[in-house]
């Protein structure tokens, strides 16, 4: 080829979408097409003599360094990729093949931009990943765990918190909430953004040149070397929450851009979807495992637990006890008052007996007026007598329900000892209901 026909190839070069760079052994670009402008945003004369390798990202410097390596020592490569922090600090991902020239002693690489399909496959992915997510996850706090974990592949999420509209009112709560020193309470700013980012539905990207527009009291906040993004949770049922993302101390490149946000927003409504799915779902498991009046556990929630108890009780050789609990002449109340008052009684006696009990004790409405206690880590007869003593004191005191009406409530209680009693469910079942029939008799003979 004549060197004239060489020079004018040279110049159509500038017409490629591909950038053509030519870097010698010491690493730094001597020639670069037009289209490096393009893709790494400066402009050639100042490329020329930079160290290709301060222009990779940190984080794969080690592997492309490695590449060029094995470039000059004669491999070539087709299809290599790596992430370049361009002249305005965006990064982009590029794809390169390169050759090193023996006789020319330069490394001839032809890269391509591959941003936006990086960025398609990374939505892509996250889109899949978040919908399986909600599939895989026990609970909201276990999906919100792994949507942290997933939109941290994509974004730099140190602080990340998931903040829902609350029932009681208008105002954000935090369902999830993580920075970068683990779980803390939300920073002011946090709070101020997950109420504006509801209010006003759109997203909010805060960066410390932004801090002016804050509210006086959060500016010194705000001044610190960390962005914030939150983008509205929507579903068809409107903004039901908000997604933040804190980017934590990082370096210029690595904070939020608007692209960031725009990939958020794009992928916060797979967000919202999983969370409403989940609620859903937790919701209508809640209303299979409890009694709808005193959303007590129900009996089929009951001998879940008490399975479980005397499982516990077997394995670590200590004793439970199992209450049964019967209302006295309900049937009076009911007749007397109205079944409206009979449901404010039972409700009443529901939350009283929760109250008898720690909170790790079960407290379940089997139906009508009866109602069952597992007390677990009893060590002798007398705790469980203590805690019947103390049920029928709290039935004892009056209840004044919502109509104004004040009514005292008697019961009969029968208790079954683990292991004494039964060394499985269904005898100790039938030891406290006997129990429980027996204290009925009796009362009936006394009272
Ligand atoms: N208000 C109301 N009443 C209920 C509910 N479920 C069952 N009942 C009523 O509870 C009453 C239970 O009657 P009984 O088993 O005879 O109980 P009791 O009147 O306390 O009789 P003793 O246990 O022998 O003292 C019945 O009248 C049922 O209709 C409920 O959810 N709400």
């Amino acid at each position: 080829m004549g060197k004239f026909l060489a020079a004018k190839i040279a110049r159509f070069t500038d017409l490629l979408m591909d950038a053509v760079c030519m870097v010698d052994a010491e690493g730094r670009f001597v020639f670069v097409s037009a289209a490096c402008e393009r893709i790494f945003g400066y402009a050639a004369r100042e490329m020329i003599g930079m160290q290709m390798i301060d222009l990779v990202a940190p984080a794969d410097r080690e592997r492309t360094l490695s590449a060029a390596r094995a470039i000059m020592d004669g491999q070539p490569t087709a299809h290599f990729e790596n992430r370049y922090v361009r002249k305005d600090g965006k990064i982009v991902h590029i794809m390169w093949s390169a050759r090193w020239s023996e006789s020319d002693q330069l490394r001839v690489a032809v890269a391509r931009d591959i941003t936006a399909a990086k960025q398609a496959e990374t939505m892509q992915s996250a889109l899949y990943a978040i919908s399986e997510a909600a599939h895989a996850s026990d609970d909201l706090p276990a999906l919100f765990e792994h949507i942290h974990q997933i939109i941290g592949a994509m974004l730099p999420a140190p602080g990340f918190s998931v903040a829902l509209r609350s029932d009681k009112g208008g105002c954000v709560e935090f369902s999830y909430h993580v920075n970068a020193h683990g779980r803390t309470e939300p920073h002011p700013l946090a709070c101020w953004l997950g109420e504006e980012v509801l209010r006003s539905g759109q997203a909010v990207l805060l960066t410390p040149a932004t801090a002016a527009a804050l509210p006086p009291a959060l500016q010194a906040a705000a001044v610190l070397p960390d962005c914030w993004l939150g983008v509205p949770l929507t579903t068809g049922q409107g903004h039901i929450g908000v997604l933040m993302l804190q980017s934590g101390d990082q370096p210029d490149h690595a904070r939020y851009t608007d692209q960031d946000r725009e990939l958020l927003m794009f992928v916060s409504h797979q967000v919202a979807t999983a969370i409403q799915r989940k609620q859903l779902h937790s919701r209508l498991r809640f209303m299979a495992q409890h009694d709808e009046l005193t959303q007590l556990p129900n009996r089929r929630l009951f001998l879940d637990r008490l399975q479980m108890a005397v499982a516990r009780a077997q394995r670590h050789q200590c004793r439970l006890a199992l209450l049964f609990i019967d209302l006295n002449k309900f049937k009076q109340i009911n007749d007397e008052h109205g079944h409206a008052c009979g449901d404010l009684l039972l409700r009443e006696v529901a939350h009283r007996l929760k109250h008898c009990v720690r909170e790790s004790d079960t407290v379940a409405r089997l139906g009508g007026d009866e109602f069952v206690v597992i007390v677990e880590e009893v060590l002798v007869a007398d705790d469980a007598l203590q805690i019947v003593d103390k049920i029928h004191q709290v039935l004892a005191a009056p209840m004044l329900l919502a109509t104004g009406l004040g009514l005292a409530i008697t019961a009969s209680v029968g208790v079954a000892h683990y292991p004494e009693h039964g060394a499985d469910i269904e005898q100790l079942m039938r030891y406290a209901d006997q129990a429980m029939y027996a204290a009925k008799q009796m009362e009936e003979h006394t009272g």
